[in-house]
């Protein structure tokens, strides 16, 4: 297979330029009027914004605990523009080097304190998730293979409501469209194949999608396709809206405390699930690494090995899973994501120039008709590739 080009957020014009230029200007501005930093956050916070637009990539400081792991994965970057950089690479490290400027890591009162933790709250207390956890009684009334559909769907599409991503969407996005690839009969096949033994998911956001996703995780249990689950969610707040076990917590006492009788039984399952482990959080340090999967370290290849199904979530996740380049659409799936440990399903709403998987007929199709197909989030997949 021929090497696809990584992607550079150095094109002018381009979707990783403006994630930069246009998108990262009005988080900050978002992060500042969110929570009241001191001038020396304010400055450091400002001052970030500059350099990745136009400045070049310095190391973290000698103080800060992962200062030697980043050094080793920015070797050959240091003191080249941003922008010259892979943009997975860039981007994580933005957020990296936002943390470093609130404090985050740092002894003292911001120590801790998540700065997109305004935005996920809003979100999660907003009447939107009340309607979804009211909907979830109607669910209850369905067949059964139909109620696992939707669930599968509601995860899917609560990929959409990213907070990073509504910061630069047109309004349009609303009018989702049908899948473009939809392995969801072969995962289910999977699932069913394989029942009774432990299921990963590789948590994407919180909120409106971290919630549909606990309730797919309680599906799995209750029906007896999963006896364990692994979910995994970020050591620390990333990519805006990016779900951390403080999310998770928030969540769950969300379901708990919910008017319907439907999301109020599978908060109180969920939580005594996470009592009998039978439902296990992990925070692995290489979730919020500038790294495609395949550079997994060997713990968590053996804890991927060992499950009977990977969920993977979101568009990061994608990204990671098939490497951040610019493949040709019609590159197949299973060659993309060849080196996932597991059987692995990618549910993901499209928000980036990565896509796999899809054939030429369609492709020239979306070609015709939208030139943002690939980034608008009106398009999603479900795919599937098992190793075994
Ligand atoms: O992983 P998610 O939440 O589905 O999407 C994250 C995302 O919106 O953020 C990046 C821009 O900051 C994009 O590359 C990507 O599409």
């Amino acid at each position: 297979m021929a090497i696809a080009p990584v992607i550079l957020s150095n094109a002018r014009g381009s979707f990783a330029w403006g994630v930069f230029h246009e998108r990262h200007p009005k988080l900050i501005e978002q992060v500042l009027a969110a929570l009241p930093y001191g001038p020396t956050e304010r400055e450091k916070i400002e001052r970030l914004l500059a350099d990745s637009t136009t400045g070049a990539l310095e190391p973290l400081g000698p103080e800060v605990h992962d200062h030697a792991q980043w050094l080793e994965w920015g070797r050959g970057l240091w003191g080249r523009p941003w922008g010259e950089a892979p943009f997975l690479w860039a981007e994580s490290y933005f957020y990296r080097r936002l943390l470093d400027a609130t404090g985050y890591f740092r002894p003292g009162a911001w120590q801790g304190i998540d700065p997109f933790a305004p935005f996920k709250n809003a979100e999660l207390a907003s009447t939107a998730v009340d309607d979804e956890l009211t909907a979830l009684d109607r669910l209850g009334t369905l067949p059964p293979q139909d109620r696992a559909k939707a669930l599968l769907s509601s995860a899917l599409w609560g990929n959409r409501a990213d907070l990073s991503f509504q910061l630069t969407a047109p309004s349009d996005t609303q009018a989702a469209t049908a899948l473009l690839a939809d392995d969801s009969d072969l995962l289910w096949t999977e699932l069913e194949r394989s029942r009774g033994g432990q299921v990963c998911l590789v948590a994407d956001n919180a909120g409106r999608e971290l919630l549909p996703d606990l309730v797919l995780i309680d599906h799995l249990l209750v029906s007896g396709l999963a006896t364990r689950v692994v979910l995994h969610v970020k050591p620390q707040p990333y990519f805006v809206s990016d779900a951390t076990m403080a999310d998770v917590l928030a969540t769950v006492a969300r379901l708990r405390a919910a008017p319907g009788a439907q999301a109020e039984l599978i908060g109180r399952r969920l939580w005594q699930a996470m009592k009998s482990d039978t439902l296990a959080v992990r925070t692995h340090p290489f979730f919020c690494a500038p790294l495609p999967y395949r550079d997994m370290p060997a713990d968590l290849r053996a804890e991927f090995s060992s499950a009977t199904v990977t969920i993977v979530k979101g568009d990061l996740n994608y990204r990671r899973l098939v490497g951040d380049q610019l493949w040709p659409p019609t590159t197949a799936f299973a060659t993309a994501a060849a080196r996932f440990p597991s059987p692995v399903a990618a549910l993901r709403t499209l928000k980036s120039d990565v896509i796999v998987g899809l054939n030429a007929p369609l492709v020239a199709e979306l070609d015709r008709s939208a030139g943002d197909w690939r980034t608008s989030g009106r398009h999603a997949v479900v795919q599937f590739h098992s190793p075994r």
